[in-house]
This record gives C-alpha cells, sequence and structure tokens, in this order.
C-alpha cells in the first residue's frame, strides 16, 4: 500500500523499532529559546553530557526580548534572567545563538525557515507548540517538552508514539481578499480545537498548491490550534524556490541532489488517510474569532454566535464563558466590535508578505484615534526587509509603531501587553483568556483585517475601506 508524505519522512528517521515500543526517530534541526531550554541544560550538565550534534542545534532569543530600547538593559527581571541563563547556557554547550541584537534574532519559527534550515523531508523539534510551522516545507515538525529537549541534546533522537493521518484537502480559488489565515481559522472552527487529537495533518489540493511558502506556514503555524501533532505541505517548485540560495541550503550538484529527493516526498495516489476534510475554498471568507480558543470563529459578515444554537452542553457552556470574558452579547455583528489594540506580528503572520499586506491596506490611511498599532516583524531580517521596502514609513505614517522583532503581543511574555479589559485584532494564533495580558480581550484576524481594522477602529476588512479613499488620493489639486 502507498505512504503519505508524513509516514515516508517518518520512515526515513527511524533508527530502531522495536514491538509495542514507541519508534526511535533521528531529529535533523533542533531549535531552542528561552523559555523552555533552561532546565533542559541543568538535566545535562547534572548528568555530566554534552550537547551530541551542535551542529544541528541552533538558539535563539524570541519570547522575553523588549521591542523597544533593545539597548538597554532590560528591565523586567524575570525576562532578563530568561536570556542570561540561555546565553549562560550556550556559551558553557558550544551552541550557536543569535541573542537580541544580533542580525539573526527573531521568533524561532521565523528564523528557522529564513536561514534555509527548515527543509523538505527532515524531522525538526523545539520546546515550542507552533514548530508545526516547519511542516509548510515537508518536514515533520513537532513541538516537544522540556525532559524531550533534554533528550534531544543529548542524544539527537527522539522516541515518539505513532500518529494517525488527516487530509485536509482545499480544493478552488480562495476569493479575493481571502487569505492564508482566514483559511486556517475556518479548518479549526470546521473541525475543533480537538478535531486534529493524535493526527499529522496533510494539507492539500489546489488551493494549498497555489499558496506561497509564507501563507503556507501561516497555515501550518495553527494546526496545533486543531490539536493536532503536526501539519504539512507537500514540497513542491514554489518551496525550492524559496530555499534556493538560503545561507543553509544546499548548493552545486548537493542542490540538484536534494531537490531530486525531495519530488519523492508526495502522499502515494494509493495512501490511505485515517481521516479526510474537504473544504470548498470558494466558500471562505475573512474570518475572525470571537471567543476564548481559536475554533471559536466565524466568517466577520457573521455575528457572535448564541450559546443557546449549540447542540452539545460543553460547546454551550464554552461559548457561554467565552462571551463573558469577551464582553460581548449574542447575535451582536462581528463587523462592528470595536477594538483598542491592533497586533500585527507574531510567527503566525510576521513575515514580509504579512507586513507588505497590512502596509498596503494603511497606504496613505490613517489609524482611527484612540487606536493604539503595533507592527513586531517576526525577526530582524524581516524587519530589515520591510525598512528597505519603505514598509516601516508606511506603518508610522499611519500612526502605528514600529517596534523590533520578537513574540512581543502575541503572549505578552515582555512589556508589550494589554490592559485589563482591552481588545485586541491580533495576527497571532491564540485567543486564551489573559493571552495577551490579564483580562485582555483578543480577537484572531489576518493582517488584511488587522489593518482595515486599525484605521476604522472596529472589526473590518479590506473592502470595508473602498470608497473611503486613502488620504494620498484625495490630494487637493495644488497638492499634487
Ligand atoms: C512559551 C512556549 C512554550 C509556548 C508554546 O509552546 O507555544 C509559546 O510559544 C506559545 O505560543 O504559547
Ligand atoms: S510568536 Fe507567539 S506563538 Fe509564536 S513562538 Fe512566539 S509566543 Fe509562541
Amino acid at each position: 500500500m502507498g505512504r503519505t508524505l508524513a509516514e515516508k519522512v517518518w520512515d526515513d528517521h527511524v533508527v530502531t523499532r522495536a514491538e509495542g515500543e514507541p519508534d526511535l526517530l533521528f531529529i535533523d534541526l533542533h531549535l531552542l529559546h528561552e523559555v523552555t531550554s533552561p532546565q533542559a541544560f541543568d538535566g545535562l550538565r547534572k548528568a555530566g553530557r554534552a550537547v551530541r550534534r551542535l551542529d544541528l542545534t541552533i538558539a535563539t532569543e524570541d519570547h522575553n526580548t523588549p521591542t523597544l530600547d533593545i539597548d538597554k538593559p532590560i528591565a523586567d527581571p524575570v525576562s532578563r534572567t530568561q536570556l542570561e541563563t540561555l546565553r549562560r547556557n550556550c556559551a558553557e554547550f558550544g551552541v550557536r545563538l543569535h541573542p537580541l541584537g544580533d542580525v539573526e534574532q527573531g521568533v524561532v519559527h521565523v528564523v528557522g525557515p529564513q536561514l534555509g534550515l527548515t527543509q523538505p523531508g527532515t524531522t525538526v523539534v523545539c520546546g515550542d507548540s507552533h514548530t508545526s510551522t516547519h511542516g509548510a516545507f515537508g518536514a515533520l515538525a513537532f513541538g516537544i517538552g522540556t525532559s524531550q529537549v533534554e533528550h534531544v541534546l543529548a542524544t539527537q533522537t527522539l522516541p515518539l508514539a505513532p500518529f494517525r493521518t488527516m487530509a485536509v484537502t482545499v480544493e478552488g480559488e480562495l476569493p479575493e481578499g481571502v487569505t492564508a489565515k482566514d483559511l486556517i481559522l475556518a479548518v479549526i472552527a470546521r473541525i475543533g480545537t480537538g478535531g486534529g487529537q493524535g493526527y499529522v495533518i496533510e494539507y492539500r489540493g489546489s488551493a494549498v498548491e497555489k499558496l506561497s511558502m509564507e501563507a503556507r506556514m501561516t497555515v501550518c503555524n495553527m494546526s496545533i490550534e486543531a490539536g493536532a501533532r503536526a501539519g504539512m505541505i507537500a514540497p513542491d517548485e514554489t518551496t525550492f524556490a524559496y530555499l534556493k540560495d538560503r545561507p543553509h541550503a544546499p548548493r552545486g550538484e548537493d542542490w540538484d541532489a536534494a531537490v531530486a529527493y525531495w519530488r519523492t516526498l508526495r502522499t502515494d495516489d494509493d495512501a490511505v488517510f485515517d481521516h479526510e476534510v474537504v473544504i470548498d475554498a470558494a466558500e471562505l471568507s475573512p474570518f475572525v474569532t470571537w471567543g476564548t480558543n481559536p475554533g471559536q470563529g466565524a466568517p466577520l459578515s457573521a455575528a457572535v454566535p448564541d450559546p443557546a444554537s449549540y447542540p452539545d452542553p460543553s460547546d454551550r457552556f464554552a461559548a457561554e464563558k467565552a462571551l463573558e470574558y469577551m464582553g460581548l452579547t449574542a447575535g451582536q455583528a462581528l463587523r462592528g466590535i470595536s477594538v483598542d489594540t491592533v497586533f500585527v506580528g507574531s510567527c503566525t503572520n510576521g513575515r514580509i508578505e504579512d507586513l507588505r499586506a497590512a502596509a498596503a491596506v494603511l497606504d496613505g490611511r490613517r489609524i482611527a484615534g484612540g487606536v493604539r498599532m503595533l507592527v513586531v516583524p517576526g525577526s530582524v531580517r524581516v524587519g530589515l526587509q520591510a525598512v528597505e521596502e519603505g514598509l516601516d514609513k508606511v506603518f508610522t505614517t499611519a500612526g502605528a509603531e514600529w517596534r523590533h522583532a520578537g513574540c512581543s503581543m502575541c503572549l505578552g511574555m515582555n512589556p508589550d501587553q494589554l490592559a485589563p479589559g482591552e481588545r485586541c485584532a491580533s495576527t497571532s494564533n491564540r485567543n486564551f483568556e489573559g493571552r495577551q495580558g490579564k483580562g485582555g480581550r483578543t480577537h484572531l484576524v489576518s493582517p488584511q483585517v488587522a489593518a482595515a481594522t486599525a484605521v476604522l477602529g472596529h472589526l473590518a476588512s479590506p473592502a470595508d475601506l473602498a470608497g473611503r479613499a486613502a488620504a494620498s488620493d484625495v490630494r487637493t489639486p495644488v497638492e499634487a
């Protein structure tokens, strides 16, 4: 019988297989950050062990890094300790680290792909749930716990329980203005936050094939929000073009050999998935969340749902609780919900295409009075590219704040937080209670919706700005 993409990559990495035991897999790339590595390094130190494969291990600082005044000492003592600990550990064990101030620093899931470290057919792990992002390259990429981080540091292998396979097939054309973020939010709303549990999801179909690498990363990034162990997309010409000439991509003959292998990484025609979901791209529209988990979402054109409409009592209870926390009423139009803050960034939507998309909406416009907008590039490189393209000026001219790279307000482990009761349209991936600051309320959106929301001061899509000319289009003849 044929095999799925995930099964092929898995099989190519089995070091040992024994009846009744999990397979031991070789790990090709281990990414580290400050939050989930300290105890793992402590464990190594106590056991008197070294890092087994320094050439396959790389660290960056992202969660605790400030996005302002990065040349000043870090004021928050917890963040300072986290970063100092990572620096000490990396120096002691010889691990390559890209610290705050380094040109390759940034959110771990933005840094790996942009350096060309994330490659098709590899196994990638990190002590971080959104490691699923790397599956966009046809890699098998898992988030792992701190004890597993220690195991990988010591052995470059990991025992892993078998997974089930799910295909999410999206056929057709995404309508104008509908993005990868809308697609994945719709998938999660459809299968639920537990719908992917135990599965590796492969996204396929003509709509997925047409997505750029960055859009594919947005989709795979949020697989974990459907409870899946990983998300994957088969590598193709788009993948190869993205990787070519990246610092760690193979070169010359090695490149040709790599591409020849990568072309074999496709689900066989006769392979069978344990579960299949089919979605018609044409039916998708800009999507926003109204609740406190990423599955509580609806089209922007819809209304806040009535908890009473849920047949399942636990869904009903969850919706009631969510509406209470979010300060929303059933039946209220999603489009009318006003926000205090807009956050563009994170490993979901903090890449250059995301910043371009937000800037295109803001160009020549101003954000609404009383709205605070933070634009945080996913990495220093993304930030530099944005500056080269003049996007930072578009943001600041519109009244937004242009910040230094990091996780920032995605989870508020640094000073970028919501105040209690504040409402935010955010391009990140989690809308849990208190995620962006205690008492803060999060609506997950695409970069385009984030930008339009900033301009109008309430949840909106760029289409809602039509007819409201950009400032640059309404110059008087004298100015022109
Ligand atoms: C801090 C880290 C362990 C966490 C994760 O695993 O995802 C964070 O990145 C998040 O997004 O909540
Ligand atoms: S940007 Fe957000 S989701 Fe991504 S790693 Fe950082 S905190 Fe986690």
